[in-house]
């Protein structure tokens, strides 16, 4: 049977703008449909905007340890309005870029909401990103599902009055108190902001320490940071209903006590978008929340259809689910073996102020495969003595297999701590040991130095399996 395209990919985000452009470089016949916004998540409702908030919340304290450096420059007012116009500026600016990369690979863009009507068949139907535009059907020879996640509310009452992630990069105003419900990596990052922007911040957490799955010294180490922040935090607590009385919201937790704020804030994870996906017309399997089951090849349980990205649920960031495009397309239409990525060594950052930023192993995880050595550093970086924020300390940690001597785990919070751990990252995928890290040369006057100077070990933990 002749196809319309040789490949057809569902979703113009991280994962499948890669996957698409890749393919076309091949000479693949390729398309991709895209419902809301080129780029995706990241690029829209992400990483991006997100990064420039951060960026946003830093100024005022900037302007503040100005003054211990002699001058007298004065923090100013923010406006929130001229933020979100100056973020939705660049996006649009990216949106184009996006599109030009596209066609100028030579993928034919669909916009519109694509939907299986059988294994080889989608019909694309008009939907946000163009209310006007044509219905059509269009048929591939093989197709990749790049949906990416949407967020999650808990089943509470009065959940709908919240907002999530979405609905915060265009609120109208900032609000002057927020809750915020959940302390993983959406939670953590919008605290720093709205704290940083002069909000009054509460977040709500269930355990006893903020961002599961982080090492726990490096979990105390942010748990000290947010409070240094001015954020509250509730440990151990629930909410269990949000309720509105004019502008305001009250927030029941259940420890009896109850917030009151301008805004309720959702930071409770995300699951897969399948929603009118139609897969309902083929064989393809779901599990948990969504999540599509792909084998090791990206191939879904129906052959000939591919999945990626945050859909799959494996680690839901943007250069994994771009790695993930990049390989498929490389295994599908390219004539040398496909690219490597090390996803086990894959670097991560949660862009709190200070940022945490990690690779490799906790140092639990560590000790479940053999004893480990720890070297751990805490200190007031430089700009902060004269700046006078010396509560800001920058916290540094080396999990070390103890037989190997390989650095499998480096974990920092402090300024400039995703930068750091990039290159570190190098060295961690590359195997590199404690020996190697000692004879490497610092760079004075860093905070980078401190990881080719740390010498006393800290603790050694025993094997625990
Ligand atoms: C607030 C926030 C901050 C983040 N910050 C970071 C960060 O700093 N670093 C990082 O690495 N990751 C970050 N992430 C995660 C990152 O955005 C995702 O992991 C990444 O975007 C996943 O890419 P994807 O290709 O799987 O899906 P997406 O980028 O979500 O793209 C999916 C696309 O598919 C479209 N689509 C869905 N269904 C259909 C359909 N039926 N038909 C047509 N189109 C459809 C959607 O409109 C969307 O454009 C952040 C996420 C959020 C929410
Ligand atoms: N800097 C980055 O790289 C970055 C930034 C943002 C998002 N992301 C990606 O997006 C994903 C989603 O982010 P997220 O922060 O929404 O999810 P998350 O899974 O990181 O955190 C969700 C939090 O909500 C809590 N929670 C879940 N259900 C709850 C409930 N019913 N009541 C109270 N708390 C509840 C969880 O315990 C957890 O603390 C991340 O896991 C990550 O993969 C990455």
């Amino acid at each position: 049977m002749a196809y319309d395209f040789d490949l057809l990919v569902i979703g113009a985000g991280s994962g499948g703008v890669r996957c698409a452009r890749i393919a076309a470089s091949y000479g693949a016949r390729v398309a991709v449909a895209e419902s809301r916004h080129w780029g995706g998540t990241c690029v829209n409702l992400g990483c991006v905007p997100k990064k420039l908030f951060v960026q946003a919340s830093e100024f005022g304290d900037i302007a503040r340890d100005s003054h211990g450096f002699g001058w007298n420059t004065q923090p100013g007012t923010h406006d929130w309005p001229s933020l979100i116009a100056a973020k939705d500026r660049e996006i649009t600016r990216l949106n184009g870029i996006y599109v030009s990369m596209l066609e100028k690979a030579g993928v034919t863009l669909l916009t519109g909401h694509a939907r299986f009507v059988d294994s080889h068949t989608l019909r694309i139907d008009p939907a946000a990103l163009d209310p006007d535009a044509t219905p059509r059907t269009v048929t591939a020879e093989r197709i990749v599902i790049a949906t990416g996640s949407t967020p999650v509310r808990p089943d509470i009452p009065g959940a709908e009055l919240a907002i999530t992630s979405d609905e915060a990069f265009h609120l109208p105003q900032r609000p002057e108190r927020v809750v915020i419900v959940g302390s993983g990596y959406i939670g953590i990052e919008f605290a720093g902001i709205f704290a940083g922007l002069g909000s009054k911040v509460d977040l709500i957490y269930r355990r006893d320490l903020p961002l599961r799955g982080f090492d726990e010294d490096m979990r105390t180490a942010l748990a000290e940071a947010i409070t240094t922040r001015g954020i509250t935090q509730h440990a151990h607590a629930n909410p269990t209903r949000i309720t509105q009385e004019g502008a305001e919201y009250a927030v029941t937790l259940d420890n009896g006590q109850t917030l009151r704020a301008d805004c309720v804030f959702l930071a409770t994870g995300r699951r897969p978008k399948i929603d009118g996906l139609g897969l309902e017309n083929t064989t393809i399997t779901t599990a948990d929340s969504g999540r599509i089951v792909v084998d090791a090849h990206s191939q879904t349980t129906q052959p000939g259809v591919y999945a990626i990205g945050d859909v799959t649920d494996r680690i839901n960031l943007t250069p994994v689910a771009i790695a993930e495009g990049h390989i498929l397309a490389d295994s599908l239409f390219g004539s040398a073996p496909p690219r490597q990525w090390s996803f086990n060594t894959t670097p991560k950052a949660v862009f709190f102020s200070p940022p945490l930023a990690t690779v490799g192993l906790t140092e639990a995880e560590a000790a479940q495969t053999g004893a480990v050595d720890v070297y751990m550093t805490r200190f007031t970086p430089m700009r902060h003595t004269l700046g006078g924020r010396k509560d800001r300390k920058t916290v540094m940690k080396l999990v070390v297999a103890q037989d190997s001597q390989k650095v499998v785990g480096v974990h920092i919070l402090g300024d400039d701590a995703p930068e750091m751990l990039q290159a570190v990252a190098i060295a961690v995928t590359a195997g590199l040991t404690k020996a190697d890290f000692d004879r490497t040369i610092g760079i004075h006057p860093t905070s980078a130095e401190e990881l080719v100077t740390l010498r006393t070990r800290t603790r050694e933990t025993p094997h625990t399996p």
